[in-house]
């Protein structure tokens, strides 16, 4: 294992998890980049497989790792998929940072997520306010895996020296978001409800929850050069928040894509389905100090994601996934 912990451009970069809505952005992000990238289908590489990580990683020797792989789903999925959200997590990231330690990578990404904080931290949630209380008990699962990966990385930054930062984003959405309504997070989810309302003259569409949640969303593509500007700047130990500061009711966010959307029928909400954290802002002060700014306006990001939902539809599977063509 080397130490060399100097920030700057990468030349081998694995992105794991390419196929995925953050995976894919980062991919058309890192295209202006002179970097080759390293890419492998759940098929060829299974990250739960530790075996067969350490050995892609002796042979492929990548000199930076953007982990955006992950088990990821709604408030739904996880809380009523709690096994498969801590252990897989825990497995995917545990092997990959391993793997990567062990064969000399340099520089390393690990994504975590606004989740992690605690339920009722201060807002906007400071990087600091993470194991300052109780989690949120619909994605505390997925939250646990998630905050052990910011420790494994801090704790090879301590023991060996290396250059693993986290980064914190928060919702996301955008183009290979998942639109499967079972498994998928709000925004997408609203698009397609009410894009089928539409289309099918449905008069009410059903909102999970009571509508109070706030919630602030980032376009994957702010996201991704975010991520991009962190692998070539940051090198800190605390994790980093990386947010839009555009705050919305899930009321209001209904509201706007159901105009967007074209649908003039009723909301109803549904009290039988859990409203989660009731507001998770945070604070990217950091990543702002460093001279990174969002560029994406959340009207305009959710025009461009229902034009993007329209046109590829129909190559998603029947679940409202990404085929497995890519
Ligand atoms: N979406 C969001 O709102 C947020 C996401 N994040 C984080 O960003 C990262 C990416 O999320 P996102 O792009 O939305 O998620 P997606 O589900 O769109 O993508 C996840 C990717 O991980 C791959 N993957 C999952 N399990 C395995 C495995 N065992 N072996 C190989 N590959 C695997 C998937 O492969 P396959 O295509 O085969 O399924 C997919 O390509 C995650 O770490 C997530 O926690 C953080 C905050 C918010
Ligand atoms: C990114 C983050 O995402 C997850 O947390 P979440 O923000 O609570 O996730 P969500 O997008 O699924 O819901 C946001 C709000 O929206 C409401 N809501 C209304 N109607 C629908 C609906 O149709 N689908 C969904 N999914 N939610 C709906 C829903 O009831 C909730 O109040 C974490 O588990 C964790 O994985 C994580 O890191």
């Amino acid at each position: 294992m080397t130490a060399e912990s100097s920030t700057g451009p990468a030349r081998r970069i694995f992105v794991a998890g390419h196929r995925g809505m953050v995976g894919s952005a980062i991919c058309r992000r890192l295209a202006r980049e002179k970097a080759e990238i390293i890419t492998r289908t759940r098929a060829e590489l299974d990250l739960t497989d530790q075996r067969a990580v350490a050995e892609f990683f002796a042979n492929e020797r990548p000199d930076a790792v953007i982990l955006a792989a992950a088990r990821v789903g709604g408030i739904l999925a996880n809380d009523r998929q709690p096994v498969d959200f801590l252990q897989d997590n825990l497995q995917i990231q545990t092997n990959v940072i391993a793997a990567a330690a062990d064969h000399g990578v340099r520089r390393l990404v690990f994504l975590g997520s606004s989740c992690i904080y605690p339920k009722f931290a201060e807002q906007p949630i400071r990087e600091d306010a993470l194991m300052t209380g109780p989690l949120e008990p619909t994605n505390q699962w997925y939250a646990i895996a998630k905050i052990a990966g910011v420790y494994l990385c801090q704790a090879y930054r301590r023991q060996h020296g290396l250059s693993y930062v986290s980064a914190m984003p928060t919702n996301l959405y955008g183009p290979n978001d998942n639109f499967d309504l079972a498994t998928s997070h709000v925004l997408p989810a609203l698009i397609r409800k009410f894009v089928e309302a539409r289309e099918t003259g449905a008069e009410t569409v059903e909102i999970w929850g009571s509508g109070t949640p706030l919630r602030e969303f980032m376009h994957v593509d702010d996201l991704a050069d975010a991520i991009v500007f962190l692998l070539e700047t940051y090198d800190g130990d605390e994790p980093i928040n990386v947010g839009s500061g555009q705050e919305v009711s899930i009321r209001d966010l209904a509201t706007l894509i159901a105009r967007e959307a074209g649908f003039a029928g009723e909301l109803r909400f549904d009290a039988t389905k859990p409203d989660g954290t009731p507001r998770k802002l945070m604070d990217s002060g950091r990543l702002h100090a460093l001279g990174w700014r969002p560029r994406v306006a959340l009207e305009d990001g959710i025009r461009q994601t229902i034009r993007w939902y329209l046109d590829n539809r129909a190559a998603l599977g029947a679940d409202g996934r990404t085929g497995s063509s890519q």
